[in-house]
């Protein structure tokens, strides 16, 4: 398993309990072919893999210690084209925080940012009316190292995260496995924040059977064995109801 020093708010952790388990839903979102999927697998296994199936949607369960605790990661990496309505809803529903990727090689990417950010807020906040707080949210500008191929400067992203208040990481999945984690690591810390601030922010609701249909795949199986099929309590196990 890997470690890390992150270190958490100490009122979340749970008491008389040295390593807690705890299930964050965590969503990829961006337009096709920004490394949606580069992000995610190479935040899981720490290997860059150049080409994936860019249709196949699936949920990556990854267990990584965090700051003493061990959090289960359900990443939902989503196709990029555009779908049906309906579908993302669901998919942004089941999510408690998002990643929404462009890739610094494409303005057309950098300009969905905007609009998604919009959706996940809308969606949550009709679908969370006892959570008032947008969920947390990252923005990630990949592919920095095609610098020859850049349209989008680390500026614009910086002055996008600053006007929507919203974390940025500009990284290269191809080239750097540490910025990687870091994207993950700071959207752990805000929900871990989020949750401390609005116990109910995290609690699950019903979502549609077709988010069943979507595979799962168990971190260890992409390492190349089968992974454990656990079982585990929430972040539901934290809310002081
Ligand atoms: N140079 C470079 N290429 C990258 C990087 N990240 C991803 N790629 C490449 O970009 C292409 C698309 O990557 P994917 O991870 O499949 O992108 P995606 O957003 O999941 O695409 P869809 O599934 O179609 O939505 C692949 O050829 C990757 O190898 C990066 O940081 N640098």
């Amino acid at each position: 398993m890997m470690t890390t020093n992150f270190t958490l708010p100490k009122p979340l952790r749970r008491a008389g309990s040295s390593a807690s388990l705890r299930t964050v839903r965590i969503v990829i979102l961006g337009q096709a072919a920004v490394g949606k999927t580069a992000v995610t697998v190479r935040f899981i296994t720490k290997r860059f893999i150049g080409e994936y199936d860019p249709t196949l949607e699936t949920i990556y369960k990854h267990e990584l210690s965090l700051g003493g605790d061990v959090v289960h990661f359900e990443i939902l990496d989503t196709a990029g084209q555009e779908e049906d309505a309906l579908l993302i809803e669901e998919k942004i529903k089941w999510g408690d925080g998002f990643v929404i990727v462009y890739s610094v090689t494409d303005r057309c990417s950098f300009d969905e940012v905007i609009r998604l950010c919009f959706l996940v807020n809308h969606i949550h906040s009709v679908a969370r009316k006892s959570s008032p707080e947008p969920p947390p949210m990252v923005i990630v500008a990949n592919k920095k190292d095609l610098e020859f191929d850049r349209m989008v400067s680390t500026e614009d992203g910086q002055n996008l995260s600053k006007g929507l208040k919203l974390p940025f990481h500009e990284i290269s999945a191809r080239d750097s496995s540490e910025e990687t984690a870091a994207v993950f690591h700071t959207l752990y810390r805000d929900m871990v924040q989020a949750l401390s601030s609005s116990p109910t922010s995290f609690r699950r609701r019903a979502v549609s059977k077709l988010m069943e249909k979507i595979p799962r795949i168990y971190s260890n199986a992409a390492l190349g064995s089968f992974g454990r099929s656990m079982s585990c309590s929430s972040f539901r196990d934290f809310q002081q109801d």
